[in-house]
C-alpha cells in the first residue's frame, strides 16, 4: 500500500473554497463576495498606483538578492512600527518594541502564537471573539495553544454584544490571553466604539489579561490609518504591553507578496533584547528569513513622504468605495420594498458586511442566483460594484422575502 493510503480527504477552506465554486459557475453575471480581497468598481483586482511607483523604484535600484536577516527588511519593520504605534509612542521612544517582518498577517499570528506557547507565563489558552476570522482557531491551535471564545456578536441586533464581551472577559481567569481585532472585525464588520475600547482596556488591566491585537485592515476600515489604530495605541498608552499583528495585504493590496509584521511591546530595552533574541531563534527553523520584494515596496512607500501621502489617499479611496457600496446595497434593498432592517449594512465597517442571512439562504444565493459568499452570511463588500449592486439586492430580496 502507498505511504499515504491513510491520508483522509479534507474539507475545502471555508473562505478560499468559495472562489473555487465561483470559478466553476459559467453564468456571466455571477458575483463573488467570498474572499476579502479588494476589487475596483469594474470588479477587477486593484494594484495601488503608489505600489506600482514604489515597485518601479525598487526594480530600478537594482538591489541585490541577499538574505534580509531573520527579522526581515529593517527599513520596513521600522516604518511598520511607526505606522501602527505612531512615531511618538513610548514603545518606540523607549526602545522597548520587538518587531519582526512576517509572512503577512497569518505569519504574524502564527509567530505570536508560537512565542506565547513557549514563553507566556499564564495559561497557554487564547480567547477569540465569537465569531472570528475563520483561520484564527487553526493558527492558534497549531501553535499549541488552547482556544476559547468570548461573546462578541449579538445576532438579534446584528451588532456588538458588549455586555457579553465584558462579562466573558471579566470571567476569564486572571492573566488570560485575549485576541482583539484592532479594527474592521472579520466577519461581522462590527467594531467597539472608542468609549467601549476604553472600558475593555480598563477591565483587561484589572484582570491582568494579555492583549493580542490582530490589525489586518489599518487604514482600510475608516480610511484613516491613525483612527484605525486607536485601540492598540490606547492600550499601549494605558500601560498594556501588547502583541500586535500587521498585514499589508489589504491596505497596500500586497496580498500575494505576503507582507506583514509581528511586534511585542516590552517593559524596557533590556527585556526587548532578550525577547528579540528568542523571536529570532523561533523564526530561524520555521522559514529562516522572509521574502524581500514586497517588504521593499512597502518600505519605499512608508519612508518616502510623497509616496506615503499618495498611498494614504489611495487607502482612503478604497475605504470610500466600500462605504459607497454599503449605502447603495442598503438603498437598493429598501427600494425593492424589503421589510427587513438593513441598517447594519451601512453601520458596519471594513471589508465585510455580516448580513444576518442563514446558511440555507446563502446556499440559495449561490445555487439560484450565482451570488457566492461564505455560509456565515458574511459578504465581502469589495465584490459589490455599481454594475452588480442592483442584481445583488434583488437576489438578497428574493431569498429573504
Ligand atoms: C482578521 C484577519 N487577520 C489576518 C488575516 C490574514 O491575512 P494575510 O495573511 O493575507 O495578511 C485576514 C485575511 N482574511 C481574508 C481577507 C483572507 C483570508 O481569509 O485569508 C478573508 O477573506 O477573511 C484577516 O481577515
Amino acid at each position: 500500500a502507498s505511504a499515504w493510503s491513510n491520508v483522509p480527504q479534507g474539507p475545502s477552506d471555508a473562505i478560499l473554497g468559495i472562489t473555487e465554486a465561483f470559478k466553476a459557475d459559467s453564468f456571466k453575471e455571477k458575483i463573488n463576495l467570498g474572499v476579502g480581497a479588494y476589487r475596483d468598481d469594474k470588479g477587477k483586482p486593484y494594484v495601488l498606483p503608489s505600489v506600482r511607483a514604489a515597485e518601479d523604484k525598487v526594480v530600478a535600484s537594482r538591489l541585490d538578492k541577499e538574505y534580509a536577516g531573520i527579522t526581515g527588511v529593517p527599513t520596513f519593520t521600522t516604518a511598520a512600527a511607526e505606522l501602527a504605534y505612531g512615531a511618538d509612542s513610548s514603545a518606540i521612544k523607549d526602545n522597548r518594541l520587538v518587531i519582526t517582518q512576517t509572512i503577512s498577517g497569518t505569519g504574524a499570528l502564527r509567530i505570536g502564537g508560537a512565542f506565547l506557547k513557549q514563553f507566556y507565563p499564564g495559561a497557554k489558552k487564547v480567547y477569540l471573539p465569537n465569531p472570528s476570522w475563520a483561520n484564527h482557531k487553526a493558527v492558534f491551535s497549531d501553535s499549541g495553544l488552547e482556544v476559547a471564545q468570548y461573546r462578541y456578536y449579538n445576532k438579534d441586533t446584528i451588532g456588538l454584544d458588549f455586555e457579553g464581551l465584558i462579562a466573558d472577559i471579566k470571567a476569564a481567569p486572571e492573566g488570560s490571553i485575549i485576541l482583539l481585532h484592532a479594527c474592521a472585525h472579520n466577519p461581522t464588520g462590527v467594531d467597539p466604539t472608542q468609549a467601549q475600547w476604553r472600558q475593555v482596556s480598563d477591565v483587561m488591566k484589572q484582570k491582568g489579561h494579555f492583549a493580542f491585537f490582530d490589525m489586518a485592515y489599518q487604514g482600510f476600515a475608516s480610511g484613516n490609518a491613525d483612527q484605525d489604530a486607536f485601540a492598540p495605541r490606547h492600550f499601549v498608552k494605558e500601560g498594556h504591553n501588547i502583541a500586535l499583528c500587521q498585514s499589508f495585504a489589504k491596505n497596500m493590496g500586497l496580498y500575494g507578496e505576503r507582507v506583514g509584521a509581528f511586534s511585542l511591546v516590552c517593559e524596557n530595552a533590556e527585556e526587548k533584547k532578550r525577547v528579540d533574541s528568542q523571536i529570532k531563534i523561533l523564526i530561524r527553523p520555521f522559514y529562516s528569513n522572509p521574502p524581500i520584494h514586497g517588504a521593499r515596496i512597502a518600505s519605499t512607500i512608508m519612508n518616502d513622504p510623497a509616496l506615503n501621502k499618495q498611498w494614504l489617499s489611495e487607502v482612503e479611496g478604497m475605504a470610500g468605495r466600500i462605504i459607497e457600496m454599503r449605502s447603495l446595497l442598503r438603498t437598493n434593498l429598501e427600494k425593492l420594498g424589503s421589510k427587513h432592517d438593513w441598517s447594519h449594512i451601512t453601520s458596519q465597517i471594513g471589508m465585510f458586511a455580516y448580513t444576518g442571512l442563514k446558511p440555507e439562504q446563502m446556499d440559495a444565493l449561490a445555487k439560484e442566483h450565482s451570488v457566492y459568499a461564505t455560509k456565515d452570511g458574511r459578504i465581502s463588500v469589495a465584490g459589490i460594484t455599481s454594475a452588480n449592486v442592483q442584481r445583488l439586492a434583488e437576489s438578497i430580496f428574493k431569498v429573504t422575502g
